[in-house]
């Protein structure tokens, strides 16, 4: 099988294509290991569908599946238009949380997030004020003016409480940093796509930033987000890191 490990901004996945739709979720969690595996924060499966250009099966390095991905669906848009999946650089592709349109500029992708659904606009826990929203996935969001107040422990705790991703944000000047930890990998990543969608949503709602935002995960890469009609577009790159068959 030939296997291709991606870089969404340090969000790193391992993609192939198959015509075969079953449960991947143990292939998920060998391929993701960083020891014995590829290594990777998810794995990606395409696989044919009628209602889009392909659809995905989207899983965590632990195995469990999500319904949404958003750094890897810039790695996937990449991937299908480079190995020609589609023949143009306007996608649209199902995932578990909907029909979500990816446009490809070399290796420049944006995205086109389903529309949020705040959860819970704001509640106190743990010391922290919480906003808890979802970006395709759950995401709680805390602003912070020092992120090295994320801790580990304290994410895991709210991850299991409110089954969600944990994100603390620092926002200054207009430009959001951002660290989370994520469910299903259990732990903190380089950058996760819907998470800076939540902080930035998180930041809009509080009119700390304008309707585009420069946003640094913690891997430090740019990322671009926007707001138009409710609908939140980001925008950054991507990186084919290699191929592989085994
Ligand atoms: N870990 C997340 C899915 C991946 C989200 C993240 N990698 C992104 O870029 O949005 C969850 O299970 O809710």
């Amino acid at each position: 099988m030939t296997y291709t490990k991606y870089s969404a901004s340090g969000n790193d996945f391992i993609i192939c294509h198959s015509f075969v739709e079953k449960d991947y979720s143990t292939d998920a969690i060998k391929l993701c290991n960083r020891t014995e595996g590829i290594g990777a924060d998810g794995f990606v499966v395409l696989v044919p569908t009628n209602e889009a250009d392909f659809k995905w099966l989207f899983y965590n390095s632990d195995g469990s599946h999500a319904a949404m991905c958003g750094n890897a669906t810039r790695a996937c848009a990449h991937y299908a238009f480079t190995n020609g999946l589609i023949s143009s650089n306007e996608t649209k592709f199902l995932t578990g949380a909907g029909l979500i349109k990816s446009t490809i500029e070399n290796d420049i992708v944006e995205t086109q997030l389903t529309a949020p659904k705040v959860i819970n606009e704001e509640f106190m826990e743990e010391g922290f004020i919480w906003y808890l929203v979802d970006t395709g996935v759950p995401h709680l969001v805390t602003i912070v003016d020092d992120l090295d107040l994320y801790e580990h422990n304290l994410c895991a705790k709210m991850r299991y409480k409110h089954n969600a991703n944990v994100n603390f944000a620092k926002i200054e000047n207009g430009i959001i940093k951002v660290r989370t930890y994520e469910r299903g990998v259990e732990g903190e990543t380089l950058a996760c796509g819907t998470g800076m969608a939540a902080c930035f949503l998180r930041a809009i709602n509080l009119k700390l930033v304008n309707d585009t935002a420069f946003v640094y995960p913690k891997s430090n890469e740019q990322l671009t987000l926007s707001i138009k009609d409710g609908i939140i577009y980001f925008k950054g790159a991507v990186k084919k890191v290699f191929t592989t068959n085994i």
